[in-house]
């Protein structure tokens, strides 16, 4: 049964909002990972990541990443400073005839619009008579669809039928300027969509809706290209815009599909997956950096594999494609026949092979049953560039013998980062920070 519900005019991940969620989802009793509760609502312990990463903040990441000699993340989806200010785009946007202007139809163009709350359980479907959208396509346009979709995670996962369901009811967008506003900070939910070619600004103004003037936008926070896509939280969650995603290229091309083939194809596996992931991502001291927005992305990527005691998940010499998070269990790298490091939950290996384009630098073994999580060599590009230094640092950096050394050894053991500061070690053996 259809019921309707107007979205709030404020935002609810802003101060003081009383969002009511729509009463046919509240199976999935979540917040979305933008909503300041997310990480209070899936913790036990108290989280280290309480607040969002303000624009400095987002500065010194993308400083730091030019210090690094050969950077090799390249990203669909990535965080930058850089970009059109808020300004820039303002006069982009009124050179364009202003948002609106040029703008292909249903998009969400600064309107308020109001939700009709369809029945939607994603794993229903097939148990009505809904019937996906059909748009035909030519061989031309197909291949540029199938292109855009290949390197994109939330794809990845569909089987043949559901894939071939979503590309048929794909529509093509073409984007004719620079500075349009494909979605507004705010507004309600229509489409999800995906990048053929541009890239598209990503900017979140801390009211939880954009506003009018020059800075209305907010910050740019990031920026979206080839085979990245947008839109899905406020489809997921029920929720509003929570970015304002503006054309930064004069000519781009989106594929937009509509909000209930989402919910009923993409949705189901996109949200298990999040949902399966969001709380071992948090543990892991690596991805501590990461806002949850970047660590739901990490989980869209993520494929799940068990190995049984003794068994080899690298193997010494070979050549890399894969990062692995180590989700249960115990693993141990050797070289030579000696054990040079214990993981744990939480662990992580297989990044110097793809960091360096390099052969496996050691074996890893199961010593109980684990379970990994397995990261391919794209989505170990795209969406780890902004703890590469992390994984460069000193960890592995042995003395001329070939051995680490005391203090590295003992960073590596207490998950702590060597390079914060000062550490101190007060017998019996506890390692504290003194000095950052
Ligand atoms: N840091 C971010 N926070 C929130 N949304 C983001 C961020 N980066 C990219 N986005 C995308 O911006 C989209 C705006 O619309 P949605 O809220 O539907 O979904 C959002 C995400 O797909």
């Amino acid at each position: 049964m259809a019921s309707s519900s107007s979205l709030p005019s404020s935002n609810p991940f802003g101060p003081g909002s009383s969002f009511a969620k729509i009463s046919e989802e509240e199976e999935y009793d979540v917040t979305s990972p933008t909503d300041p509760s997310f990480r209070r609502s899936h913790t036990t312990s108290q989280s280290p990541f309480s607040s969002e990463a303000g624009p400095d903040e987002d500065e010194d990441e993308n400083n730091n990443n030019t210090q690094i000699n050969r950077n090799i993340f390249a990203s669909a989806y990535q965080d930058s400073g850089e970009g059109l200010s808020s300004a820039d785009l303002s006069a982009a946007l009124s050179n364009a005839g202003g948002p609106g202007q040029g703008m292909p139809n249903n998009y969400a163009m600064g309107r308020r619009t109001s939700v009709s709350a369809e029945s939607l359980n994603p794993t229903s479907s097939g148990a009505d008579s809904w019937t996906p959208p059909f748009h035909p396509k030519t061989d031309e346009q197909l291949s540029r669809l199938k292109k855009a979709v290949s390197g994109n995670f939330l794809f990845s996962h569909l089987d043949d039928e559901h894939l071939k369901t979503v590309l048929d009811a794909l529509v093509e967008k073409p984007i004719p300027a620079k500075g349009i506003k494909v979605i507004t900070q705010g507004d309600a939910g229509d489409y999800f969509y995906i990048v053929e070619e541009g890239t598209f600004g990503v900017f979140i103004n801390p009211s939880g809706a954009a506003q009018p003037g020059p800075d209305g936008l907010g910050t740019q926070v990031g920026s979206i290209g080839p085979g990245g896509s947008f839109g899905e939280l406020a489809l997921m969650y029920n929720a509003p815009r929570a970015a304002t995603i503006v054309s930064l290229d004069p000519k781009s091309t989106l594929w937009a599909l509509d909000r209930i083939t989402f919910r009923r194809i993409l949705m189901d596996s996109a949200f298990q997956r999040r949902r399966m992931y969001e709380a071992f991502l948090e543990e892991v001291p690596l991805l501590s950096s990461l806002k949850p927005y970047e660590r739901s992305k990490i989980a869209d990527a993520l494929d799940t594999i068990k190995y049984a005691a003794g068994s080899t998940i690298i193997r010494e010499g070979d050549p890399g494609d894969s990062f692995y998070l180590l989700e249960s269990g115990e693993a141990e790298a050797v070289k030579a026949g000696t054990t040079v490091k214990e993981y744990s939950r939480g662990g992580y290996f297989g990044e110097l092979a793809l960091l360096d384009e390099k052969p496996r630098a050691a074996s890893v073994i199961a010593k109980t049953d684990v379970k990994v999580a397995r990261l391919g060599r794209d989505g170990f590009k795209r969406l780890l560039g902004p703890v590469e230094q992390i994984m460069r640092r000193t960890e592995y950096d042995v003395d001329p013998a070939g051995t680490p050394t005391t203090i590295e050894w003992l960073c590596s053991i207490y998950s702590i980062d060597c390079a914060m500061g000062i550490f101190v070690l007060i017998p019996p053996g506890d390692l504290h920070l003194v000095d950052a």
